[in-house]
């Protein structure tokens, strides 16, 4: 099933660019991460998706239409972020009554039990909530709409360790539960990259990777070894980022490029290890001078 396709999509605020020919696709049922660092682009890409805003070149499909201003594609659709607001003269409870209307596919027993287990009173106004209540109520919201097409934008914002753990489970059961395209932007990549199936990683504006976890996860790989033997390796092979202590060096390298087997790394005195996803979109956003330490130095 095609759910979204871009192409060539740029969107600028002023003289600010903020997407720059973003081309993708994603199809089918999956959970997907929108990941960068601030000002990446994320949001951005999220509201064109959503058909809030409108693309300033490009083009967006989502479910074969464009999605801007489209009541048809807006009814399959639900986009949560922290903007998100209701009436003050609403209680929750109102909201969820009203809300139970206007989603064909709502579950609303199941919004009372996980707002009753996150101990949210349900007689208070939304802007009454504290900032991590807020985002429980506005994720509960998001999942128990259902939408085919569920956009959560920084979801767990706010909410403690522990709640948001809870709510990466409460996530994927719903997801299991009723299969939909749910795409979350968020800046906890360790803590969700579990429920994930692919990441689509921005850059100032642009696509870097769209790629499994285990893709990504294969991509980059840290090598440490005597600086000499790593200097070699450094001739010929991209370096995502170096660094050197007396005389051991580690390397950030590329996984596919590295032509040596791991008998012959050892051969040189050089260890490989590992990277978590969340390292290797570290590292692919990574850029010359971008290291804290030297302001400091
Ligand atoms: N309404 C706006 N007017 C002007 N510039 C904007 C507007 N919205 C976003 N931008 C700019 O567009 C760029 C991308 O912003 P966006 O919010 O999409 O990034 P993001 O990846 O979601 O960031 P963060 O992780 O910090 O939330 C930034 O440079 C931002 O300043």
């Amino acid at each position: 099933m095609k759910v979204i396709r871009c192409e060539q999509l740029s969107k600028s605020y002023g003289h600010r660019q903020a997407l720059q020919q973003v081309t993708c696709a994603i199809d089918g049922q999956k959970i997907v991460g929108i990941i960068g660092r601030n000002g990446a682009g994320k949001s951005t890409l999220l509201h064109i998706f959503s058909g809030h805003i409108k693309a300033t070149n490009g083009t967006c499909q989502l479910f074969d239409q464009n999605p801007f201003n489209n009541i048809r594609t807006a009814a399959n659709t639900i986009l949560i972020d922290d903007q998100l607001s209701f009436s003050n003269y609403l209680s929750l409870s109102d909201i969820l009554t009203m809300a139970a209307d206007f989603y064909p596919n709502w579950q609303n027993d199941l919004a009372y039990r996980l707002l009753q287990y996150a101990e949210i009173d349900l007689a208070v106004k939304h802007q009454q909530l504290s900032k991590g209540h807020r985002a429980i109520f506005n994720v509960v919201y998001g999942l128990v709409a259902r939408c085919a097409f569920t956009i959560l934008d920084e979801p767990m914002n706010g909410m403690d360790e522990a709640i948001r753990q809870d709510f990466y489970r409460v996530i994927l059961k719903e997801y299991i539960a009723f299969p939909r395209t749910i795409l979350i932007a968020s800046h906890h990549l360790q803590e969700m990259e579990t429920i994930l199936e692919e990441i689509l990683l921005l850059h100032k504006g642009k696509i870097i990777t769209h790629a499994t976890i285990d893709e990504l996860r294969e991509q980059l790989i840290s090598l440490t070894g005597p600086n000499e033997e790593i200097d070699v390796l450094c001739a010929y092979l991209p370096i995502y980022a170096r660094k050197t202590m007396a005389n051991l060096s580690s390397i950030i390298v590329d996984a596919y490029q590295l032509k040596l087997s791991h008998e012959e790394l050892q051969a040189r005195g050089i260890t490989q290890t590992a990277l978590s996803v969340s390292d290797v979109c570290k590292y692919l956003t990574y850029e010359e001078g971008s290291d804290i330490d030297a302001i400091f130095d």
